[in-house]
């Protein structure tokens, strides 16, 4: 069963709020919508955006990923994504593991990009689609963070278009659309997406059911964050978070099973992840910001290795998504090398 209006919210689990950000005034770059996003991005780094006008594309996203997943499993895992750290294509249930431990994910991912993979390419649902469906939900998603990526540079204090330059298309980059299925089950406790924080720059995500739970700073308490109707859900990712000095927040994350008063529905939910061009390094970018330069200067031990990865946006994402794959799983050795931000002070 599919959900198509908003299920009831559970009363008593624990909800974590978060700022609702209109999307209309951002365009227009109203100071004090710009202030809250600010506050936002540098506290949790999860908010909810309303009216930024996709809600006609994420429906249309949502009935591809019907039809794809609709396919028989052996014609969908002609167009898998390899364990070699590619995400573009399809990924199975089980295709991850979600814990140290190794117990496996319960999360079909079909990530497109414009750009075609070379062999094999995607479904045929969805390169039939790829102009009419794929493409105007790619587009409005890139309107939509670049505009916040444009907010964020002249927050911190850079050159005008600066951080859009690192995000030019101009170049190969990790941007892509995610369409997941979580398959109905009676349980509402059993990890489906196992705790990360996101790779990139910005991600833009459509959530129907709940599921989705955040561990706020601080709390040893995971708390779920409450769909509501026609709101994406943003949260800032790791690269955002390594270019700002750890200023803007990467907060770690992962996804359960529906909660009660929606358990036994199955589940999906859609990103589109922004990422930065694949050569460009993660750094703190203290010669470009005096904001960022003044946090380097303050916390003067320099931040650890991992506030200084010096990698490529590339092999940054790609390392990140081999280590989960079961497929490569070494104990718990792999595990660790799939972490990103998470726990680290970056400064
Ligand atoms: O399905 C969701 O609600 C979130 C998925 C997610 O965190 C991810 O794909 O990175
Ligand atoms: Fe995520």
């Amino acid at each position: 069963m599919t959900v198509d209006t908003f299920p009831a919210w559970p009363e008593d689990v624990p909800t974590h709020p978060l700022l609702i950000i209109d999307y209309r005034l951002l365009r227009k770059k109203d100071p004090s919508e710009v202030d809250r996003l600010w506050e936002a991005a540098t506290t949790l780094g999860f908010w909810y955006l309303k009216n930024h006008g996709a809600d006609t594309a994420v429906a249309e996203m949502f009935d591809l990923g019907a039809a794809v997943m609709a396919l028989p499993l052996e014609e969908m895992m002609k167009y898998e994504q390899g364990d070699q750290g590619e995400s573009f294509g399809y990924k199975m249930a089980g295709g991850d593991v979600v814990s140290p431990s190794g117990e496996l994910d319960t999360a079909e991912f079909l990530n497109p990009r414009l750009v075609r993979r070379k062999t094999p390419s995607y479904p045929p649902p969805v390169l039939f689609h790829m102009e009419s469906v794929v493409r105007p939900f790619i587009l409005k998603s890139l309107e939509v963070t670049n505009t916040t990526i444009d907010i964020f540079n002249d927050k911190l204090g850079m050159a005008k278009g600066r951080l859009l330059e690192l995000h030019s298309d101009a170049e190969w980059s990790g941007s892509q659309a995610r369409i997941i299925r979580n398959k109905a089950t009676n349980s509402t406790v059993k990890v489906a997406t196992g705790s990360h924080t996101d790779f990139g720059s910005l991600s833009f995500l459509h959530n129907k059911q709940g599921g989705l739970q955040v561990l706020p700073p601080g709390a040893d308490l995971w708390q779920y964050i409450e769909p509501i109707q026609d709101h994406a859900i943003c949260n800032v990712g790791d690269a955002l978070s390594i270019l700002s000095g750890g200023l803007l927040r990467s907060n770690v994350h992962r996804v359960l099973p529906p909660p009660p008063t929606q358990a036994n529905t199955e589940r999906w939910s859609l990103v589109f992840f922004s990422r930065l061009g694949d050569s460009v390094i993660l750094r703190a970018l203290a010669e470009e910001s005096p904001v960022v330069a003044e946090i380097v200067k303050k916390k003067s031990s320099g931040g650890s290795e991992k506030s200084h990865p010096h990698v490529t946006a590339q092999e940054w994402c790609q390392r990140r998504v081999k280590n989960r794959r079961m497929a490569n799983r070494q104990a718990t050795k792999t595990w660790e090398a799939s972490l990103g931000t998470e726990g680290v002070n970056l400064f």
